[in-house]
C-alpha cells in the first residue's frame, strides 16, 4: 500500500544525523510532535543509525525504508492513538536508550526489539479501547477476546504482518534463533501495553526498584522492557505544559466520541468517555496519580538520570490543580465551561 516514489524519495535521501532536529533532539524535554509529519520517516530511519542498529542488525536500508513507511501507513487518524503518537512514543524510548544507558542494563536484541515495538504498538487502532471492542462486539473482539489484550493482539498481528511482507523483513539477516527471539520480545512488549497488564506487574515493578535492577535476573529483563514501554507510551506527560495540554484535548475527543457510540448503542459509557459527565482536570489528576506518576517514580529510582523525567510530571500535574483552583474560584461565580489556557 506504500507509493514506490515515496519508498525512492526516502531511499536516495543520506540518512541524516539527528542534529539535524536541533541539539535538543536527544534530551528528555524535547517535543517530538513539533517535528513536521512527512520529516517523520527520515526521523525515524536517524534514529534507527544513530542507535547503531543498522550496521548491528545488518537492516538492508530499503528493506529499513519500505518498513517505516508501511508502519506509516498502517496507523488510521483518530485524534489521539494516530502515528504522531506511535513517533513520539518510539522518540522517547530512543531518548531513554541514548540517556540512561541502557546497553548495560539490557541486551542489543531487548534494545531492538523495543525500538521496533514503541513503532508498532498501536498499529490500525480505531480510537476505542479493549472495553468498547467487547461491548461492540468488533471483528477484534471476536478474534481475541478469550485471551484478552484485544487491541494489544491486533497491533502485534499488524506488526508481524508488516514484518512478513516482501521487502520489509528489517530481520532478515538475524539467524534463525536471534529472529524467533526478536519476534517474541516484541510480543510482550506490545502485549505490556494493555493497561490491565501495567497494572498487574506495577507492584513487581516497584519491587524491582527497591531491590534494584539485576542485570542477571531474566525477569527484571522482561519488567524493564515493560516500563520502558509504558513509560514511553505515556511520554507526553513528561514534556513541557503545552504538549500535556494539547494531548488531553485529543485524548479527550477520542474519549468522547467512544462515548457517543457507545450512547448510540444504548450503553451507559464511564465518566471519563462522556462528554456530559466528565472533568478534564479531575480525571487527568488522577490519571497522572495513578498511572503516570509511579511509572516515572520507579523509572527515577532505577535511573537517577530520568529524574528530570519524573519532575516534569509532577510540574504537569500542579498545572492541572491550579486549573481546579481556578473552575472552583469560577465556579463561585458562573461555571461557564472553561478553556484550559493556564
Ligand atoms: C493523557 C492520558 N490520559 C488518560 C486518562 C485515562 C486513561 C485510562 O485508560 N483510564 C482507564 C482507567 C480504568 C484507569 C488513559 C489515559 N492515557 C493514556 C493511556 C495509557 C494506557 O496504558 C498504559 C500505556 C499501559 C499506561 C492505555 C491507553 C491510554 Cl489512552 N495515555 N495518555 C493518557
Ligand atoms: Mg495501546
Ligand atoms: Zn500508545
Amino acid at each position: 500500500q506504500i507509493s514506490p516514489d515515496d519508498v525512492e524519495r526516502l531511499l536516495h535521501r543520506e540518512i541524516p544525523s539527528v542534529i539535524l532536529w536541533g541539539e535538543e533532539f536527544n534530551k528528555f524535554p524535547f517535543p517530538p510532535r513539533e517535528i513536521p509529519e512527512p520529516e517523520s520517516p527520515l526521523c525515524v530511519l536517524a534514529m534507527f543509525e544513530d542507535l547503531g542498529f543498522i550496521s548491528r542488525w545488518r537492516i538492508r536500508k530499503d528493506t529499513l525504508v519500505r518498513f517505516v513507511l508501511m508502519v506509516k501507513k498502517g496507523y488510521r487518524n483518530p485524534p489521539y492513538h494516530n502515528w504522531t503518537h506511535a513517533f513520539a512514543v518510539a522518540h522517547f524510548c530512543y531518548l531513554c536508550v541514548k540517556n540512561l544507558n541502557l546497553q548495560n542494563s539490557l541486551d542489543d536484541m531487548e534494545l531492538l526489539a523495543l525500538f521496533v515495538s514503541s513503532l508498532g504498538h498501536d498499529l490500525d487502532h480505531r480510537g476505542t479501547n479493549n472495553q468498547y471492542q467487547m461491548s461492540s462486539k468488533s471483528v477484534l473482539a471476536a478474534l481475541y477476546s478469550s485471551e484478552g489484550s484485544v487491541m494489544e493482539r491486533h497491533h502485534f498481528a499488524q506488526t508481524m504482518c508488516i514484518v512478513n511482507t516482501e521487502g520489509c523483513n528489517i530481520f532478515e539477516n538475524l539467524s534463525s534463533k536471534d529472529y524467533t527471539t526478536v519476534l517474541d520480545l516484541v510480543r510482550d512488549i506490545i502485549l505490556a501495553t494493555d493497561l490491565a497488564h501495567h497494572l498487574k506487574i506495577m507492584n513487581s515493578l516497584k519491587e524491582m526498584a527497591k531491590v534494584g535492577f539485576d542485570t542477571k535476573n531474566e525477569r527484571h529483563h522482561s519488567l524493564l522492557l515493560c516500563l520502558l514501554m509504558t513509560a514511553s507510551d505515556l511520554s507526553d506527560q513528561t514534556k513541557p505544559w503545552d504538549n500535556t495540554k494539547h494531548v488531553a484535548a485529543l485524548i479527550y475527543r477520542e474519549f468522547f466520541s467512544q462515548g457517543d457510540m457507545e450512547k448510540s448503542l444504548g450503553q451507559k459509557p464511564a465518566e471519563m468517555m462522556d462528554r456530559e459527565r466528565a472533568r478534564i482536570p479531575d480525571l487527568q489528576i488522577g490519571f497522572l496519580d495513578h498511572i503516570a506518576l509511579p511509572v516515572y517514580k520507579v523509572l527515577a529510582d532505577l535511573f537517577p538520570a530520568s529524574e528530570i523525567v519524573r519532575d516534569t510530571v509532577v510540574d504537569n500535574r500542579r498545572h492541572w490543580e491550579k486549573i481546579c483552583a481556578l473552575i472552583k474560584i469560577r465556579r463561585g461565580g458562573s461555571c461557564e465551561q472553561m478553556s484550559y489556557d493556564q
